[in-house]
Parts: C-alpha cells; sequence; structure tokens
C-alpha cells in the first residue's frame, strides 16, 4: 500500500495486474496481415538473400578482365530476365537493377560510364566497371540464419524481413477480445443531441480506438443506465470477452454501481483505488479468465488509466514481452508545485530537451489532453520543481512502447 492510506501504489497496481496474465494462445497468420503481432516462434530463414549475386545498379556486367574494356555486348539480363549464358573476357550484357549476374562477371560498368558504338560497350575516360555494384548472395542473410527471435513485435521492417526470409505465415500470439460498457444516466449516444443535462458518451469510442492495435474485436455496449440490473445485463452481454472495461461509476457516489454489480456478477475484486491522479477509482477484478477493468468516468481519467493498465493488459494477453510504457527524461520549462499522496501525470507537451505542462489539468478537460503528447509523471510527495530540472515524461506516441 502506498502513503496514500488505503490506496494502492499505481506501479505496483500494475505489476500486480500483469503478473497474473499469461499470453493467450498462439496462431497461425499470413505474414502480410501480422502487423503489431507478437512473434510466439522465431523466424528462420528458408532462403538466402540474395539468391544470386544481383546488380545493384543499372548498366552492363562484364566478363573478367580489363575493367575499362572495351568489351562486345552479348545480350541482356533483366530483373526477372535472367541471361541464359556465361560471360568470358571480353563480353558484357547489358544488365537492370536486381537482375541476376552472369556467371563469369565480376563486375557492373554504370550506364552513365558507358559508351556504345554498335555491338562495342566502352568506358567514358576515366571510369572503370567495379566490382562493389554487386550484391553478392546471402550478404542480408543467408538460409538457417534466425532473423527473428520469438517475443519480437512484428514492425513493417520485422514483417518484411519475414517475408523476404520465405514465411508467408507466421505463428503469432493471439489478441484478446475486449468488451466496453459506458455507463451512467446522463450520457447521450448521439453528441448533436446531447441535452444540458447530458453529456456525449466520449469515453467508449476513445477506449476503442485506443485499443484496436491490440485487439482481436472490440464490442461496444452502452451507455448502460445508473442500476445494477443494467450493469449486470452488460456484463452478461460481454461475458465471452477476454477483457471487459467499464467506463464511470467506479467511484463512492451512490450511484456508483460497478462495483456491487461485478461481485453480484461473481467477479472477485482484485484491487479498487489507487494512489494516481487522475484515475484514483480504478478497480480490477476477474470472473474465470475475464479480466475486468473499471475505468473512472472522467474522461482524461479514463484515458490515462486506459493507457497505464488496459493497453498493457491487452498487449501482455497478445505475448508483447515489455507492455509496460516507458519514461523518458526531459527537463521542465517551467516551476512544478510539490505533490500529494497520489503520483500525478500532467497533462503536457514534450520537444527534444523539454517539457511544458498545461495550466488546465482538470480530469475531465479533453481540450488539452488532445494537444499533449506527454505525460508528465510526478511521483507521491514530489517536492517543487524548479525550472530546468529533469522530470520522467510518458510520451504518448505508440503508447509509450517505442
Ligand atoms: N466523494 C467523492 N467523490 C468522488 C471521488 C471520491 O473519491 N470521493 N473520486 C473522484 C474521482 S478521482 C473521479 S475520477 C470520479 C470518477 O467517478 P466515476 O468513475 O464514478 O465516474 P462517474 O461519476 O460515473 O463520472 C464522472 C464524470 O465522467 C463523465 N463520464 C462518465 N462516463 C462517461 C463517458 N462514457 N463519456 C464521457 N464522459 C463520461 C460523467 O458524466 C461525469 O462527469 O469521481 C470523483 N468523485
Ligand atoms: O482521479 Mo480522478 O481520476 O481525479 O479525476
Amino acid at each position: 500500500m502506498s502513503k496514500a492510506g488505503s490506496l494502492l501504489d499505481w506501479q505496483l497496481a500494475q505489476d500486480r495486474l500483469l503478473a497474473a496474465i499469461a499470453p493467450a494462445g498462439t496462431e497461425q497468420v499470413p505474414t502480410q496481415s501480422a502487423s503489431g503481432r507478437i512473434l510466439a516462434q522465431a523466424v528462420i530463414a528458408r532462403r538466402n538473400q540474395p539468391a544470386a549475386d544481383l546488380s545493384a545498379m543499372d548498366g552492363y556486367a562484364v566478363g573478367a578482365g580489363d575493367p575499362t574494356g572495351p568489351w562486345q555486348l552479348v545480350g541482356e539480363s533483366a530483373a526477372g530476365h535472367p541471361f541464359a549464358g556465361d560471360l568470358t573476357a571480353g563480353r558484357a550484357v547489358r544488365i537492370s537493377t536486381g537482375a541476376l549476374v552472369p556467371v563469369g562477371a565480376n563486375a557492373i560498368l554504370l550506364q552513365e560510364n558507358a559508351r556504345i558504338d554498335g555491338s562495342q560497350l566502352s568506358t567514358i575516360t576515366g571510369s572503370k566497371a567495379e566490382a562493389k555494384h554487386i550484391r553478392r548472395a546471402g550478404f542480408d542473410f543467408a538460409a538457417g540464419d534466425t532473423l527473428l527471435d520469438a517475443g519480437t513485435p512484428l514492425s513493417p521492417a520485422a514483417l518484411a524481413l519475414a517475408l523476404m526470409g520465405g514465411h508467408g505465415a507466421v505463428e503469432v500470439f493471439r489478441r484478446p477480445s475486449l468488451a466496453i460498457i459506458d455507463s451512467g444516466d446522463e450520457l447521450a449516444s448521439d453528441p448533436a443531441a446531447a441535452l444540458p443535462h447530458q453529456i456525449p458518451s466520449s469515453n467508449g469510442p476513445m477506449l476503442a480506438a485506443m485499443a484496436v492495435p491490440y485487439v482481436c474485436a472490440v464490442e461496444r455496449i452502452g451507455p448502460v443506465a445508473d442500476n445494477k440490473a443494467a450493469l449486470l445485463a452488460a456484463l452478461e452481454t460481454a461475458s465471452a470477452a477476454d477483457v471487459i472495461v467499464t467506463s464511470g461509476g467506479a467511484s463512492v457516489g451512490e450511484h456508483d454501481l460497478v462495483r456491487p454489480a461485478l461481485e453480484e456478477w461473481g467477479a472477485t475484486i482484485d484491487f479498487w483505488r489507487i494512489a494516481l491522479k487522475p484515475g484514483k477509482p480504478l478497480m480490477v477484478a476477474r470472473r474465470g479468465k475475464t479480466v475486468v477493468l473499471g475505468l473512472p468516468g472522467n474522461p482524461v481519467s479514463s484515458f490515462v488509466t486506459a493507457w497505464l493498465f488496459l493497453l498493457p493488459l491487452l498487449r501482455r494477453i497478445g505475448g508483447h514481452p515489455a507492455p509496460a510504457p516507458q519514461t523518458v527524461t526531459r527537463l521542465v520549462e517551467a516551476d512544478l508545485p510539490a505533490t500529494g499522496d497520489r503520483a500525478e501525470f500532467l497533462r503536457g507537451v514534450a520537444k527534444a530537451d523539454t517539457v511544458r505542462t498545461f495550466d488546465e489539468q482538470d480530469s475531465s478537460a479533453l481540450r488539452v489532453l488532445s494537444q499533449a503528447n506527454a505525460l508528465i509523471y510526478r511521483p507521491p510527495g514530489s517536492p517543487a520543481l524548479q525550472a530546468g530540472s529533469p522530470v520522467q515524461v510518458f510520451l504518448l506516441q505508440n503508447g509509450g512502447i517505442a
């Protein structure tokens, strides 16, 4: 427990959530659709790359001998259409970038340096054919090489490498399914029709947008009325999901019914209320294999707790070896006040070396959140900081993990 009495330290809470989660099973998927997935098996090259010596330039492949020529032109090696014969000294073929270098050729004369007279090829003064324009067979990798280790996230480059290694399909971890329940009598589904006592239900779509890269399916449920029966029905609808997220109704008011509804539904509450600002009323519960995250309703609290807990949880189930966001260091542009018992995640803008926080830090202020590219981390009980002091920052781009 934290200095804040009954509130759990947010890092202990994150560790506790992730420690209890094993990656889901694995599945084979077409490599070209596997962007962002985590490899469950290493990718071993099935071919040499390149498979043969290839020209790196457009020009002429020349037979062994004097690199300044002249040569007799005897044919062409185009990409995908190799020259049929061998090349001997004094002979050359037209060659394009990516085309097979014929047996017997040991250098490429660049097109820009060539002089053609009928079938005679010679060099312009001061130039010569050079071996450096040949990409040697297997220079990038050879069959049997480990190209990607198990646990690697498939970046676009890694995905291309797996394809180049001869793998049309890869074994990856399965991604979880997610159900998102918005709750609150004040929520309006149609933002254009929200009356003064209502508020557009923005959390569900925001959470879905955040989760999309990490899930196989998202089901949105609600807005659900502030009564236990409606919440129980929503939980029942969501019960097939690997992860259920609720937003709103997590606090202590008499209309905050998520906890009693979860208990009645048969879930066990793992923890509730953490030393985090914004995001104190976070709740984690389980029923069977389903993990339930009860996020606070305030939109910024919902975002921050989803960023720190939901996304790491989804990544861990999806096999990510380092699912939690990481900090970088920046210098604060202006003085920061001391903090209380809760860790604070201030919305701000990080540049290459510095970071500034917005004056407005209300946990419902979406305008500032949408302008932020960083959360400035202030541990619980931090002293006041002077401008120019280093501070830990979570960059929002890429979920803070890349
Ligand atoms: N007496 C106390 N009151 C509150 C405490 C406390 O400890 N004691 N905690 C405060 C904190 S911190 C937070 S955060 C909020 C969170 O409360 P809930 O999770 O119960 O959320 P709601 O009360 O249902 O809603 C809060 C706020 O967010 C709006 N909301 C809810 N759902 C959505 C949605 N889907 N899209 C957009 N906005 C949503 C809702 O209308 C409220 O304005 O509690 C404090 N109170
Ligand atoms: O912690 Mo609440 O999340 O202040 O707004």
